[in-house]
């Protein structure tokens, strides 16, 4: 195991990878929660029946496929990356096609599950690999940069520091929310030890912002500790009944396959090369492995489908655990072991609340940003594509976006100072994916 996983190359152990390992799961936890709540439409009131999905079944999808997408990355992919319904989709499932569109939730299922093998079919031709490493290394860096940024906002936000606000979109908080405080109060204790250079810092913040988030009566003390594991049968192959219906063959259902596939790859390609740089696993500035790691992505996202979830995506928190010291599959293997023994332990996951992972989150965007000291601001051809692919991730609230927004100036700025040829050809057909993609959004 250890040779496989190559632990003493890698300068690490069981230990800093079991650590890893469970903090990413800590981190990611949320979404046992927050999918089932998406995807089954719970905050919207009057709905008939048959528009939501069923609770505890997508629960059970989101556990399995999270661990079905992890071993296969761990094991195959050999990065420290775990993977889960991704946030940006499952909205984009439930509120636009499902809620918006008024398409039945298996048709939406059988959406995810096309794009999910156009995904591989691109995996296996390689052609995916070679559009990774042709991305110059400024803008991999601030793709990396730009995700460090969208993940600190989506802590502040969950933690309520950073609120919505009518005249300037966004503002301070409630800092004297107890629930903003326990937060504030993780990020600070999380600042301490990681300052102090204690290893799994992010960890054991986690676990004293629990211990306080009880004594002040802000996270309940969980009911019971074991449950009995749900029903999938609700879901479970629904996404093949959407295949046998002639309206489920429609042009706007392409725009939705052709959304799903393209949020899906960048996503993942982009958080793949921030957590390999962060983990100092890219080698001459390459990806070793990346198309079976892009292999465990997409396959993770056909089986989510046929368990009953939307799209299934490496997580950026998996910076976290790289954070605490994970550095291969291994880790990915034991964050996995935590999602299919989540689904006994439901009520102890209670516990996990929006101020429990934002100091994760936003810790992790620091370290993340660190990137930027990397690429090479002087030349302006060079800064524009990485700056704007940095700032519009988090404005955007869409990792996708920010990377067609520097992917699309990139080669405009090149081409104006005389530096086509420096070029990679990809980049110029992806240029032209990218316009496609914004002419398609309007
Ligand atoms: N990269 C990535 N990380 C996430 N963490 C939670 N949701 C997502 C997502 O959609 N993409």
């Amino acid at each position: 195991m250890k040779k496989y996983f190559q632990f003493e190359e890698l300068g690490t152990n069981y230990r800093r990878e079991f650590m890893g390992g469970l903090t990413t799961f800590l981190a990611m936890a949320y979404i046992l929660v927050v999918n089932p709540i998406t995807l089954t439409l719970a905050n919207i009131e009057g709905l008939p029946d048959s528009m939501r999905m069923d609770y505890g079944a997508v629960f059970v999808a989101t556990a399995l496929a999270a661990a079905i997408g992890s071993i296969i990355m761990g094991l195959l992919g050999k990065y420290p990356l775990a993977l889960a319904p991704g946030m940006g989709l499952n909205a984009f499932f439930a509120y636009t096609v499902v809620l918006g569109s008024g398409i039945p939730w298996q048709h939406a299922l059988g959406a995810v599950f096309i794009s999910g093998v156009f995904f591989l079919l691109l995996t296996m031709s390689g052609w995916r690999e070679k559009i990774i490493n042709a991305i110059p290394i400024d803008l991999k860096h601030a793709v990396g940069a730009g995700i460090g940024l969208f993940i600190t906002f989506v802590g502040f936000t969950n933690a309520g520091i950073i609120v919505n606000n009518d005249a300037t979109l966004v503002g301070l908080g409630d800092l004297s929310n107890p629930n903003t405080l326990l937060a504030i109060f993780g990020i600070v204790v999380t600042v301490i030890l990681m300052t102090r250079g204690v290893k799994g810092g992010v960890f054991f913040g986690m676990v004293l912002t629990v211990i306080v988030g009880m004594i002040f009566n802000l996270i309940d003390t969980p009911d019971g500790v074991i449950d009995s594991v749900p029903s999938l049968e609700p879901t479970f192959g629904a996404v093949f009944s959407s295949f046998g219906d002639s309206s489920f063959y429609t042009t706007a259902m392409l725009g939705i396959v052709l959304t799903f596939l393209f949020v899906d790859f960048f996503d993942n390609a982009g958080t793949l090369v921030a957590v390999a740089n962060q983990a100092g696993l890219m080698k001459d500035n390459k990806l070793p492995r990346a198309g079976r790691a892009l292999f465990a992505d997409s396959i993770a996202s056909i089986a989510g489908s046929v368990l009953g979830t939307s799209t299934t995506t490496s997580y950026i928190e998996s910076s976290a655990g790289v954070a605490t010291g994970a550095k291969t599959g291994f880790a990915a293997l034991v964050t996995a072991g935590f999602f299919l023994l989540s689904l006994f332990f439901f009520p102890l996951l209670e516990v996990v609340t929006a101020p429990v992972t934002a100091p994760a989150l936003i810790i992790v965007g620091v370290l993340m940003v660190s990137s930027l000291g990397k690429i090479n601001w002087s030349r302006f051809e060079i800064a524009v594509p990485a700056f704007l692919t940095i700032i519009t991730m988090p404005l955007s609230y869409s990792i996708a976006t920010g990377i067609a927004a520097g992917f699309i100036f990139y080669p405009l700025t090149m081409i104006v100072s005389g530096k086509a040829k420096e070029v990679h050809p990809i980049m110029y057909f992806m240029f032209a994916v990218f316009v496609g993609y914004f002419i398609f959004l309007v």
